[in-house]
């Protein structure tokens, strides 16, 4: 690695001055321009370490400037929440405008010098605010070089007054409305919070076929129930033809076909039906459902879906999220939320509904909500039940009524590349029609698929109808 200033990719903008960091001294001589001292460019990754403010600001100008159009940006979490909005003012809401890729990293270690003897020797370069006072900038640049062997940059903004209003909406939603089910295990604070509040809170178990996991998934919920925390435990079933029924029956808990509630309203498939459903079981003033498919089920899939709004009156719906390690060839174990998730889902939200997009696994099926929320919406009695739930609950009230917690890592049985196809079209005609893209027209709603093998042909259509639900509230 040779560090050079030759090489800096610009030199002659008179906004920002770049000097060799032997001219550390003369940084004050540029008071309304940024100002950076360095050792010098090295091509090859590089990222920033930054706290927020007007000087790490101002490291976003230098690194843009200098062309680089990914940023990769690390930032120690923030204990006092004020200045976690600077973070989200300053750096996060501009590096969206200003780079093509943004990754950024919220970590926790004690200092930055920890932070960066971790991610170091991944970068050629490290860009960092400077510190507040002139005085500080030696002593930093001298102790980070003993952690990083690297080029380091420190920059300066133009001392300015920044407004820091402008924060990134969605980011600051993640990060007050994202929770850790692990903080909710303590039955003794919810048993108090549920009490406060007086209301009673109904497990809803969804069930097609699912004789090998629905036994434990009930059990756990019983677990759950013993401590106070939930009041019923109910299972409704979509015409299961395993042992889902007798194994269900055998715990002792109430077992509906959803064909068999309010039979009057009428009767159709799928998983929607069943959760529009739920709320003629019980009177409960909270309902949640939790698939019964989880190999991975523990207590915490219960109280943590449960604790946010508890400990949160203002809080209406609450969304479960997992880590749901999948194996890809090219790169090894990704995080991801699910292939429909990823190549359907968050592509869609990101281009039609933004705000959403803070949701980590929005179609989660193991989510909560207030009876008189739901009692409110239309309710698609297919797989785009889900995403139905998430818009209309975010549109009943606002983002901040929501919110999503980990609940640990998921394993359960995975579809087929057809199945999830099916899936993912029940969920755009669902979504298309929330938006009111079709208009005064339907939307067509045949799935074609034609098969062609050594010359033959073949073609499936299967037509998938959107029936909306709902309460006549
Ligand atoms: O007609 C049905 C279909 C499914 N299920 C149950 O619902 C749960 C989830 O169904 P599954 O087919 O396993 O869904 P996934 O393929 O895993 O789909 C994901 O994405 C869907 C769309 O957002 C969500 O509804 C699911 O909960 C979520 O796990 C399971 O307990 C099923 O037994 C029913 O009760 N009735
Ligand atoms: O959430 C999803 O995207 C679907 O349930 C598919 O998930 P999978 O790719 O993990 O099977």
């Amino acid at each position: 690695m040779t560090a050079s200033m030759e090489k800096w990719p610009f030199q002659g903008n008179q906004q920002i001055i770049i000097k060799d960091i032997a001219d550390i001294t003369e940084l004050p001589n540029y008071r309304e321009q940024i100002a950076a001292v360095t050792d010098g460019w090295v091509d090859g990754p590089v990222a920033a370490v930054l706290r927020g403010g007007s000087n790490a600001r101002s490291v976003l100008d230098v690194m843009a400037q200098a062309g680089i159009k990914e940023a990769h940006i690390y930032h120690l979490e923030e204990k006092i929440p004020q200045l976690e909005e600077v973070f989200l003012s300053s750096v996060v809401a501009p590096a969206h405008t200003l780079f093509d890729n943004v990754n950024i990293t919220w970590r926790r270690e004690a200092t930055i010098f920890d932070l960066i003897k971790s991610i170091g020797s991944h970068y050629n370069m490290l860009f960092f605010g400077a510190p507040l006072a002139q005085s500080e900038i030696d002593p930093l640049y001298k102790q980070l070089r003993q952690v990083y062997e690297g080029s380091i940059t420190l920059v300066r903004g133009p001392v300015q007054d920044i407004d820091f209003d402008q924060g990134d909406a969605i980011y600051r939603w993640v990060r007050e409305r994202t929770f850790e089910a692990a903080d909710f295990s303590l039955p003794s604070v919810l048993r108090a919070c549920k009490k406060n509040l007086g209301v009673k809170i109904a497990i809803i178990l969804p069930s097609l076929n699912e004789e090998k996991t629905v036994g434990n998934v009930i059990k756990t919920a019983l677990e759950v129930k013993d401590e106070g925390v939930i009041d019923d435990i109910i299972l409704i079933d979509s015409n299961s033809t395993d042992n889902t029924i007798a194994i269900a029956k055998s715990h002792g808990i109430p077992v509906y076909q959803h064909t068999e509630i309010v039979p009057e309203q009428g009767s159709y498939r799928g998983k929607g039906e069943a959760m529009f459903k739920s709320a003629y079981v019980t009177d409960a003033d909270i309902l949640a459902w939790v698939d019964t498919d989880i190999e991975t089920i523990t207590p915490r899939f219960f109280y943590g879906l449960l604790g946010p709004m508890l400990t949160h009156p203002e809080i209406k719906f609450s969304k479960g999220y997992f880590s749901r390690p999948v194996r890809v060839e090219a790169t090894g174990l990704e995080l991801g939320g699910g292939r429909v998730t990823e190549i359907l889902a968050r592509p869609w939200i990101n281009t039609f509904s933004p705000e959403l997009s803070g949701y980590i696994q929005p179609l989660a099926g193991t989510v909560a909500i207030y009876r008189d929320c739901l009692l409110r919406m239309r309710i698609p009695a297919n797989y785009g039940v889900e995403m139905a739930m998430l818009v209309q609950a975010v549109e009943q009230a606002s983002l901040w009524s929501t919110c999503q917690v980990n609940l640990g890592e998921v394993i359960h049985k995975s579809k087929g590349v057809i199945g999830l196809s099916e899936m993912a079209f029940q969920i755009i005609q669902v979504m298309a029609e929330l938006k009111g893209f079709h208009g005064e027209q339907a939307l067509p709603n045949i799935l074609r698929r034609v098969y062609s093998a050594h010359g033959d042909f073949k073609i499936d259509a299967k037509r998938f109808s959107t029936v909306w639900r709902n309460y006549g509230t």
